[in-house]
């Protein structure tokens, strides 16, 4: 290695932050640099605390701790964790309409053509039942099941993934310790200012509270919505999308469920007069949550609506928690990379923001850079966010969009307000071929457009013309052993409650 190449090297790394985003950096960027001579320092401020939802995963979680060394039934101990096979969309068509978008493939593929073909035309012609009872995913979450995957599934019948449930302040003290355990130092005190190099406008120092001043070579700002330096300090800018994201508050409470019923292995999200609910279940508490548009209903009429719906004793009064649906416009920006809510928030609809966080920090090692912050290294990291982030609000608005329940002025607005030119030619596409778009950056992969365009009903007119030539009889017939082999290995599958009364060890706090 020549001598320049030693010297422009990043020799400290100082993250602002300590919640989720913070200590997922963390532990994550400590463990991949190992005994490289790179310091990290995490500053945090007890006194500020942390947002303390985001309590629901997606399954690329699993991968993350798991590159840390945490196996699932360590962290789902640590965190009072449960499972999560997908989620539950209740009323979101009409009251009493219920679908799961599972973590799952549907069917099987034949001779390349997408299993959905196969279903429309065996459907032309006889009864074969939900796209969903073609899942063993949604079929084990709609019977209240739970057991991991084969690891070597005999047919794509039977693949299908999981995620977690977890309390967030827990999961971050995992984080925490598993970073401290490798040499990460942490500070508790508070930013009070953010020092910009005159020649560059870079960040130099931080200023604590306490008198000390830190510097670093590289900083990441998971410092939460005020994106202390990302915007306070460098001005990024952020693009607001509430044009198509209408919600921008939620009420957020923790509540006690009765003893005895089971903990589904889902999140359940409930369409509301002006938004949604979740309901997210651990193993001492369940999370809830009313996600509104304050365009659509005040706060004091949502937190009515919501403490009427949660069937449970509540833990506290709801805490209220105001957002712009959008991105920053620059996620790196000089010297310093935006993690988390500081990189912006789309909303919790699909559990997305954790999942970014990892990605996030995936970009980041893949692109890490020295100290000169070559443009191109900026720029490409930009431009994957970009994508990326654009693609997750497309998904999202497409739930809002297909949503036909048009029955307040919430759900009329979303109705009918326009959709990105990019997720209007993804529907087009599915609704006129049968086909789901692959890009290129995008977190949700064609079985979860899947689940959510048949949830929603929005099926295309015919099925591929290779399929014109098969008995549609014997189609149905042979679909309908595949659903009844689907259900026969739900049958066989334990309880979600006994599956974490077995190998997580405590009993599991009851559902409504
Ligand atoms: C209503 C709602 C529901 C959500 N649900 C989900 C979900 O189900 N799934 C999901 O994936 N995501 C969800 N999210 C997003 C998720 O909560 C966040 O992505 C995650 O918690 C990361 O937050 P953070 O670490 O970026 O910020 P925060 O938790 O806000 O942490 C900010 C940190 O910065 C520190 N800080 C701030 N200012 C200073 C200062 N001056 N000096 C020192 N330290 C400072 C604070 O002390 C704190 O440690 C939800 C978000 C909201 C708003």
């Amino acid at each position: 290695m020549s001598e320049d190449v030693r010297n422009g090297r990043i020799r400290s790394i100082v993250i602002v932050g300590g919640g989720t985003a913070g200590w997922m950096a963390a532990a994550s960027l400590r463990r991949h640099f190992g005994k490289a001579p790179i310091d990290i320092t995490l500053v945090e401020s007890s006194e500020i605390g942390t947002i303390g939802v985001g309590e629901a995963t997606i399954p690329t979680i699993r991968n993350f701790y798991q590159s840390l060394g945490l196996d699932d039934l360590e962290v789902l101990r640590a965190t009072q964790g449960t499972c999560k096979l997908g989620i539950r969309f209740k009323d979101w068509m009409a009251p009493g309409s219920a679908f799961i978008h599972p973590f799952s493939l549907y069917g099987q593929d034949l001779n390349g053509v997408p299993f959905q073909h196969y279903w429309l035309k065996a459907r032309s012609v006889a009864e074969v039942g939900e796209m969903g009872e073609y899942s063993l995913g949604a079929s084990l979450a709609a019977a209240g099941k739970f057991t991991v995957p084969a690891a070597n599934p005999p047919s794509s019948l039977s693949v299908f993934d999981w995620a977690l449930h977890f309390d967030a302040a827990l999961f971050a003290q995992l984080m925490r310790r598993v970073a401290e355990a490798n040499g990460v130092r942490r500070i508790d005190a508070k930013v009070v200012k953010v020092n910009l190099r005159p020649e560059d406008g870079f960040v130099a120092s931080l200023d604590l509270h306490t008198g000390q001043s830190i510097e670093g070579d590289l900083f990441i700002d998971c410092s939460g919505f005020r994106g202390l330096l990302i915007e306070e300090a460098l001005q990024t800018g952020y693009e607001d999308w509430s044009q198509w994201l209408f919600c921008d508050r939620a009420l957020a409470v923790q509540s006690q469920p009765p003893e005895g019923a089971e903990p589904p292995p889902y999140t359940d999200v409930t369409a509301h007069s002006a938004g949604w609910r979740w309901r997210i279940p651990l193993q001492h508490r369940y999370g809830n949550g009313y996600v509104y548009s304050s365009r659509h209903i005040d706060d004091q009429a949502a937190e009515a609506e919501l403490v009427a719906a949660v069937p449970d004793r509540l833990l506290h009064e709801p805490r209220l928690i105001r957002f712009t649906p959008g991105r920053r416009k620059k996620v790196w920006n000089r010297n310093v990379v935006a993690l988390g809510l500081a990189s912006g928030f789309l909303e919790p609809l699909e559990s997305t923001s954790i999942a970014l966080i990892e990605t996030g920090i995936e970009k980041l090692k893949a692109l890490f850079p020295d100290r000169s912050f070559d443009p191109a290294v900026v720029d490409e990291f930009n431009d994957w966010s970009r994508r990326e982030m654009e693609r997750v609000r497309d998904f999202v608005v497409l739930h809002y969009k297909a949503a036909q329940r048009g029955d307040t002025p919430f759900w009329r607005t979303t109705r009918d307000a326009d959709v990105p030119e990019t997720l209007a030619r993804k529907v087009e596409l599915f609704r006129s071929r049968g086909h789901i778009a692959r890009y290129r950056w995008e977190m949700f992969q064609p079985p979860s457009w899947l689940a959510i365009f048949a949830g929603f009903d929005i099926l295309p007119g015919g099925w591929d013309p290779a399929l014109d030539g098969i008995d549609g009889a014997a189609l149905a017939a042979s679909l309908n052993q595949m659903r009844a082999g689907v259900a026969r290995a739900v049958a066989q599958a334990s309880t979600h409650g006994d599956f974490l009364r077995r190998y997580v060890g405590q009993a599991p706090a009851a559902a409504e």
